[in-house]
């Protein structure tokens, strides 16, 4: 028995209604069946005056005070003091006693209540052993008050117990009331026979036949014989004839006057505690109905007491017996095998082999009693029964066989490949062509014959030899064939596996899933590989990327002329981060740093052995090609060259933060680098800059080792918020008021969630994980705000344009603040006049203004010579160069002279090419 999971006290009292109740800080897990109770017939929002009869601890007082309108009068009365609640009025009393009575009447005065709840169960014998007679009569009591307080067309709501006495307290109820309704909130646990009466509009009559309140006549036990003594009109018994217990009788006995037995008390049998003797349950026959019809197996007996001496008898199987009503499939299973068990170990049963040897034993002996005629027809006859039980067994096989392979398709467990081959395989080994033959008796689908054809020799061997070791026992049959399923579910796991890299990550990620720091993030998970995705893509440089890169590019550009610059610039650095990834890809694909994002998200779904072998597989592949011979660099060069590259990056920030009022340095990266060979060949390999990686996958998210999952959980719903159309559509629900927390809650509490997974093979467990999930409706509302969150994403700037942004506002700040001071300055000097002040301080705002919308000059350099074609930095340039074909510088001085001949200004032209103050000195 499963003792960790469930608290060994009666019932396995600790349920979700336990835990719930000490979440919402009710006094007792009864509170739920009456706010399921309300929830199905809305009595307390109308109420104005309650009386609770039996209501401590004051459960049902909480919901009751929850509930019902402010300045309600609530009412609770219990045999035990009820400790104070808010809003209502308690006090102990009996309530079957005159004094609870008159103090009711007291605290009520001329007010009548709207709705008496009672929920009572009679203190006898253990906790949990009620007397069902008691707890009828507590009802009776409880109706007796009910219709002395209640207004008319008040509701009361009782516990009643399925016993014999259930009928005659349903006829009391519907005399009095308009509707009686009998139900069971699933807060009630099943084992309990408990059941709740919703008696609904009393029909508050003048006067009352003191006989419907009095346990004397409404549970009367009818005498056979004054019942046989009948009116001959109306069937009512002649003793009870023109009472109303009378009418009452005439109801329930009319017309066919037998009374039926529901699932009440059996005659003489008032207790609901059954216990059996471990004896008898070890020697009788009718296992299962003891186990069914039984509360517990004791070892009171002397016969059972020596049970408990066996070694069989674990202390787990003294502790099952001890609760029959709290055991799970497999705790009974357990039950039979400890019987069995003990059986043998008692002598009761034989071993299989014993029964064997003797029934053997026998044979033989009738044999030798046989003469020669007699033995050789017994031979042939026994050849004969041999021959039909092998058929029969062989026929069993294959029907065996069949199952299994249709389950297999089913499952999916096969390819049509696989199917394909097997047939032909078979085909022309064995000449099997059965699958053609029309005329064949056995009417076998063409899937069904493949799936057959599919079993190898091999195969089937096995299966035979195992057969005909448990074949009699249906029980051991079972067993193999689960086995066997299990086997096959594993190794076809294993074939896809090995051929599906998707399959592989799902598994992966489900296996993560159930892994503690990953609970309750799949989305984040999603989100992640879509970011792993864009990543890749966008390392190659996809179609899709480029379009959606000039997208955004598009409506940057028309949200803000004035950084066009800064933009172009961002572009350019975009378009070399894209290079520089593709670069370190192509220069060395086993570098973990050279596929940043790809390598990270990866890691976390595949187990690293299955990536090393994969990846080494394909990578050998890879670099046979003789392009990369030459290459050899190693993950250390890789990391160095990365290093370098971040520096350069945090230099190139640096410098350009640096840069004042037009002087800043060249932004593009290729006209950055230095025209050194050593250098240029670094360049090369230029890596994504390490900030991308982070914002692909935040540490934290993977890192969560040391911090509490709670915390971690939480951040990450904060962060990402509700990602999923179910998770949007029951917020709205939330928030519009549709559901409420509770019932939210009481969803979550749902088949889905607590499901016995003890013994259930692998492949229907993946199954249901698959499948058994609570079916949340998605709403349009709910798609339509994702979509538009969606739509906010999208066309939010990306990161590097923000950042030059970020940047430029930050220098326009800085300028204004070096004009304010010198401005400041010029304020303060005596020495000239306002006139001049003020149009110097104009000049320096104007500058400063103008200073960030300042065109950088290009530097066009020919290079000649030997220069021609190298790459780099050409020596003695500062500032932004562009390196030009020689044939531009003759346009150039073509173009000059034009506008000197045309007596044009050269400035003046808006159609001049963009020209460098000079050229550079190649
Ligand atoms: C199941 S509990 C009630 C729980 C309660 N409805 C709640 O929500 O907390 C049953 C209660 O009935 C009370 N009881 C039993 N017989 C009684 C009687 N004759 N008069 C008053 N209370 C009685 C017991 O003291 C016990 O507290």
């Amino acid at each position: 028995m499963a003792k960790k999971q469930q608290k060994k006290t009666a019932k396995g009292r600790l349920d979700k209604f336990y835990w719930l109740a000490k979440e919402q800080g009710y006094r007792s897990r009864a509170a739920f069946k009456l706010v399921q109770l309300n929830k199905k017939y809305n009595f307390l929002e109308k109420a104005r005056c309650c009386i609770d009869l039996c209501a401590a601890p004051g459960g049902w007082l909480q919901v009751a005070s929850k509930f019902m309108p402010a300045n309600s009068l609530i009412v609770g009365v219990d045999l035990v003091p009820i400790k104070p609640i808010p809003r209502t009025i308690t006090f102990a009393e009996d309530i079957n006693s005159y004094k609870c009575r008159d103090q009711l009447r007291q605290i009520l005065k001329d007010w009548k209540a709207d709705i008496v709840i009672h929920d009572g169960a009679p203190n006898v014998g253990t906790a949990w052993v009620q007397d069902a007679y008691a707890q009828s009569e507590l009802t009776l009591q409880s109706l007796r008050l009910a219709v002395e307080f209640l207004n008319a067309g008040g509701t009361f709501v009782t516990k009643v117990f399925r016993s014999k006495d259930y009928n005659n307290l349903l006829w009391v109820f519907n005399q009095l009331f308009k509707k009686v309704e009998a139900t069971k909130p699933s807060s009630s646990r099943n084992v309990s026979a408990e059941i709740f009466v919703v008696c609904q509009g009393y029909k508050n009559p003048a006067r009352i036949d003191p006989k419907f309140l009095d346990p004397m006549h409404v549970f009367k036990e009818l005498d056979p014989a004054a019942l046989a003594s009948e009116d001959p009109d109306s069937g009512v018994p002649l003793t009870l004839k023109g009472t109303s217990a009378g009418n009452a009788h005439a109801n329930v006995f009319a017309p066919k006057k037998v009374r039926k037995h529901r699932e009440g008390y059996a005659d003489g049998d008032y207790t609901l505690f059954h216990s059996l003797d471990a004896a008898d349950f070890i020697k009788g026959q009718d296992v299962i109905g003891m186990l069914g019809s039984y509360n517990e197996i004791s070892f009171k007996s002397d016969e059972s007491k020596k049970l408990l001496e066996l070694a069989q008898t674990t202390d787990e199987m003294r502790e099952n017996c001890s609760d029959l009503k709290v055991l799970g499939k497999k705790d009974f299973r357990n039950l039979m095998d400890w019987r069995k068990e003990v059986r043998l170990a008692l002598g009761i049963d034989l071993p299989k082999s014993k029964q064997k040897e003797l029934a053997e034993q026998i044979e033989t002996v009738e044999v030798e009693e046989m003469d020669e005629d007699d033995q050789i027809d017994d031979e042939i006859a026994r050849l004969n029964e041999e021959a039909a039980r092998k058929a029969r067994k062989e026929r069993r096989r294959k029907n065996e066989i069949r199952q299994k392979k249709i389950l297999k398709m089913q499952l999916q467990m096969t390819t049509p490949m696989d199917i394909g081959m097997d047939v032909m395989d078979d085909q022309l080994g064995a000449g099997n062509d059965d699958m053609f033959d029309i005329n064949s008796g056995e009417r076998v689908s063409r899937k069904a014959a493949i799936q057959e054809a599919n079993i190898s020799d091999d195969e089937s061997d096995t299966i035979s030899a195992s057969h005909s070791a448990d074949d009699d026992d249906p029980e051991a049959r079972a067993k193999r064939l689960d086995a066997e399923m299990d086997a096959l579910y594993d190794e076809f796991k294993q074939k896809q596996s090995e051929r599906d890299a998707k399959f592989r990550a799902k598994e992966a990620r489900l296996k993560d899933a159930k892994n503690d720091s990953w609970h309750g993030i799949k989305d984040d998970d999603e989100e992640d590989e879509d970011d792993e995705a864009n990543m890749s893509d966008e390392s190659e440089g996809g179609y899709h990327v480029v379009q959606r890169r000039k997208e955004q590019e598009e409506t940057f550009d028309s949200d803000d002329e004035e950084d066009e610059e800064d933009e172009r610039l961002e572009r350019e650095a975009m378009q070399q981060t894209k290079k520089r990834k593709r670069d370190i890809v192509v220069a060395d694909p086993e570098i973990p740093e050279a596929k940043p994002s790809k390598r990270s998200l990866v890691n976390s779904l595949v187990s690293d052995s299955e990536i090393s072998a994969q990846q080494s597989r394909e990578a050998s592949i890879w670099f046979d090609n003789p392009l990369f011979k030459d290459l050899e660099l190693d993950q250390q060069d890789a990391e160095e060259q990365l290093e370098g590259d971040e520096d350069d990056e945090d230099a190139w920030e640096e410098e350009e933060d640096d840069s004042e009022e037009g002087e800043e340095e060249v932004d593009s990266d290729e006209e950055y680098v230095s025209a050194s060979g050593s250098e240029q060949e670094e360049d090369d390999f230029e890596v994504v800059p390490q900030d991308q990686q982070e914002d692909a996958i935040p540490d934290e998210e993977w890192d969560l080792d040391g911090e509490d999952e709670e915390a971690g959980k939480q951040k990450r719903i904060r962060d990402h918020g509700l990602a999923t159309a179910e998770a949007v559509a029951l917020a709205q629900a939330l928030v519009n008021r549709q559901i409420t927390k509770e019932d939210l809650m009481d969803q979550g509490f749902s088949k889905h969630n607590f499901v016995d997974k003890d013994g259930l093979p692998t492949w229907f467990l993946d199954d249901e994980t698959k499948h058994y999930k609570a079916n949340i409706p998605i709403t349009k509302e709910a798609m339509q705000a994702l979509r538009d969150r969606q739509r906010a994403l999208d066309v939010r700037p990306i990161k590097k344009v923000a950042e030059a942004k970020a940047r430029k506002k930050m220098r326009t700040l800085r300028r204004l603040e070096k004009a304010q001071k010198k401005a400041e300055t010029i304020n303060e000097n005596e020495d000239i006049t306002e006139k001049e002040k003020s149009s110097t301080i104009n000049k320096i705002l104007a500058k400063s203004v103008k200073g960030g919308q300042k065109k950088k000059e290009v530097q066009l350099v020919v290079a000649k010579g030997v220069n021609r074609g190298l790459k780099g930095r050409p020596k003695g340039t500062k500032g932004r160069y562009k390196m030009v074909d020689p044939r531009m510088k003759k346009e150039l001085r073509a173009f000059k002279r034009k506008a000197k001949r045309d007596g044009k200004k050269l400035g003046s032209s808006n159609n001049k090419p963009r020209v460098a103050k000079g050229y550079g000195p190649r």
